[in-house]
């Protein structure tokens, strides 16, 4: 009972996600030899930079996104900056690479010099994630509904972010539906993970303080979309 229209709009979210993935070569690089502490930050960084990248083109795909107020897609974008990246890096983490691999990823970021109470909070997200085994049509579209929060700082047109958002989340609800018939609380998991990524984002704000304190170098994209 997917209606013609929403299957066209999952079709355009799903391939703007896939068309704008982390370039490997930075994943990889994470997974290749032994780095030290401040070689580990320097590859987050990379890490980083690229997902806002990769970020920026996909929220431009979203259908309706850039008949949007200029001033609220720029809102919507450092509003949602970090949730969006937990949420992909959640995905790349639990999916993308062979088992092994996770490890060795996850023991680079814990050499990275991130604070230590960061660590668990992010790694419980991660392995809630996985976790839901999500298709990949419903990760796209649970991003394209974090992105188009309407509650975000400064969003002055409420209600045209509230349409956008609202017409995906009846996607969402209808895919889950579909393809996990068996799990009648599915959807409703699925937001409560949009939940579980505010609090990272509180987390993940103090962290960019004290890797500042500690005069890390951020690149001036990660300085523009987090106001540092
Ligand atoms: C300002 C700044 C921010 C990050 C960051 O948020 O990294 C995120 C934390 C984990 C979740 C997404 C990240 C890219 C991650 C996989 C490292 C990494 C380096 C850096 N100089």
């Amino acid at each position: 009972e997917i209606t013609k229209e929403q299957r066209a709009l999952m079709k355009a979210i799903v391939d703007a996600y896939n068309r704008h993935q982390i370039p490997q070569d930075v994943a990889k690089k994470l997974l290749q030899e032994q780095y030290s502490p401040e070689e580990n930050f320097l590859l987050l960084t990379e890490m980083a930079t690229s997902q806002v990248q990769v970020l920026v083109e996909f929220t431009k795909n979203i259908p309706g996104f850039v008949s949007l107020d200029r001033e609220d897609q720029i809102a919507l974008l450092k509003g949602s900056a970090v949730e969006a990246m937990f949420l992909r890096s959640a995905q790349v983490f639990s999916r993308k690479m062979p088992s092994g691999h996770t490890d060795v990823l996850e023991e680079r970021i814990r050499k990275s010099g991130m604070p230590e109470e960061f660590m668990t909070p992010m790694f419980n997200f991660y392995k809630s994630i996985g976790e839901l085994h999500m298709v990949q049509e419903e990760q796209a579209i649970l991003t394209a509904i974090t992105i188009l929060t309407p509650d975000r700082p400064y969003v002055k047109d409420h209600q045209a972010v509230e349409r956008l958002q609202e017409s995906m989340l009846v996607v969402l609800r209808k895919l889950c539906v579909l393809q996990h018939p068996q799990e009648l609380q599915y959807f409703a998991r699925l937001l409560g993970r949009l939940t579980e990524l505010r609090t990272l984002s509180h987390y993940h704000a103090e962290m960019l303080t004290s890797w500042r304190m500690n005069d890390h170098k951020f690149t001036p994209l990660l300085c523009e979309i987090w106001d540092v």
